[in-house]
């Protein structure tokens, strides 16, 4: 059995206000013996205007990763912390590239342009730390959430991030294999079937929005958990965050079998929920119920068959 816990917090534009509210979880999450804890999207940042992220945007040796590493390190604790803005690295010059361009810069008396496409988005990048302070993944969203939410604001995600590509998985945590996702991540169960062969629980840190929250969150975390047969621990910013943004909560923890064995419901103080998790059950689940054994190869024949051998099947964008 591994203690984990789950926080719930209301992020805003002040990264040290979030980071005292980070360190005041994991320190509670440590004294009630947790060795492990996951923290939501947007846990150093959340700001108004989507300009805003990208100004927030950091490298991953930044200053504010590096308070978080220290954090892990001083409780001797796992974070899980999702929805990093990371600063994109200007793309390499190739040298024919960068020759020419330099000549033309010392032509105009102009410096030479550094990439400037590549800063003005950043990635949302999804960071899991060990106890000693190592980052030891790093996972950045591949599913952007462009949406215009019936009843709720419109969101633009793509306007200041650029796409993840590669999925990842750490696969050595206390609290076991650990496959990384996002948010909006969460409506793409494809995704969920190649984590699921690869780890026993499953990270979701999240910003829902207030309607889909209250219409699909708890339903789609229960599903990918029956689908994978695996944990989900799903972190979630929850409130107010200022005058344009509001999240809806219910931070959870599901077991391979869909129960909730957690849920900090719409509680708008920064908290956190404790779990045991029996990693053995997985197995159990899992060889009671072989689901992985029983796949087919089901998307690219099922899709053939239905819409014939020249169907127009949509790339998925990895
Ligand atoms: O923009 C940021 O600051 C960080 N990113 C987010 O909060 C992202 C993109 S706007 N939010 C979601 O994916 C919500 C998904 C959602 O609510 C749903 O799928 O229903």
């Amino acid at each position: 059995m591994v203690k984990v816990a789950v926080g719930q917090m209301t992020s805003t534009s002040s990264k040290l206000q979030n980071y005292q509210v980070c360190a005041r979880l994991a320190k509670e999450a440590r004294e009630a013996g947790a060795s492990f804890l996951a923290l939501p999207e947007c846990f150093n940042f959340i700001g108004e205007h989507w300009r805003e992220a990208v100004e927030a945007a950091e490298p991953l040796t930044g200053p504010s990763m590096n308070r978080y590493c220290s954090l892990a390190r001083e409780h001797g604790m796992w974070l899980s912390l999702g929805g990093f803005q990371e600063s994109v690295p200007p793309e390499p010059v190739s040298p024919a590239r960068h020759t020419a361009s330099t000549e033309e810069a010392q032509e105009s008396r102009q410096p030479v342009p550094a990439a400037e496409s590549h800063r003005s988005k950043v990635f949302n990048t999804h960071v899991v730390i060990s106890e000693n302070g190592d980052i030891r993944a790093a996972y950045r969203k591949i599913h952007l959430f462009d949406v215009d939410i019936p009843g709720g604001p419109v969101l633009m995600e793509s306007r200041y991030t650029q796409a993840g590509r590669e999925m990842s998985v750490c696969d050595d945590s206390p609290a076991g294999s650990l496959g990384l996702s996002t948010c909006y991540d969460l409506r793409f169960p494809e995704m969920y079937t190649c984590l699921g062969m690869a780890s026993q629980v499953v990270l979701v840190p999240s910003a829902f929005t207030v309607p889909t929250g209250e219409a699909h969150w708890e339903t789609l975390l229960r599903a990918r958990a029956i689908e994978t047969q695996a944990y989900v621990i799903a972190s979630a910013q929850v409130g107010q965050h200022n005058e344009k943004r509001a999240s809806y909560g219910h931070s959870l923890i599901v077991d391979p079998w869909g129960k909730v064995l957690a849920d900090a419901g719409s509680e708008e103080s920064p908290c956190i929920r404790t779990v045991e998790i029996d990693l053995p059950k997985v197995d159990e689940v899992r060889r009671g119920m072989p689901i992985q054994e029983h796949r087919r190869a089901a998307g690219p024949l099922f899709a053939q068959q239905l819409l014939g051998d020249f169907a127009d099947l949509r790339q998925p964008a990895l």
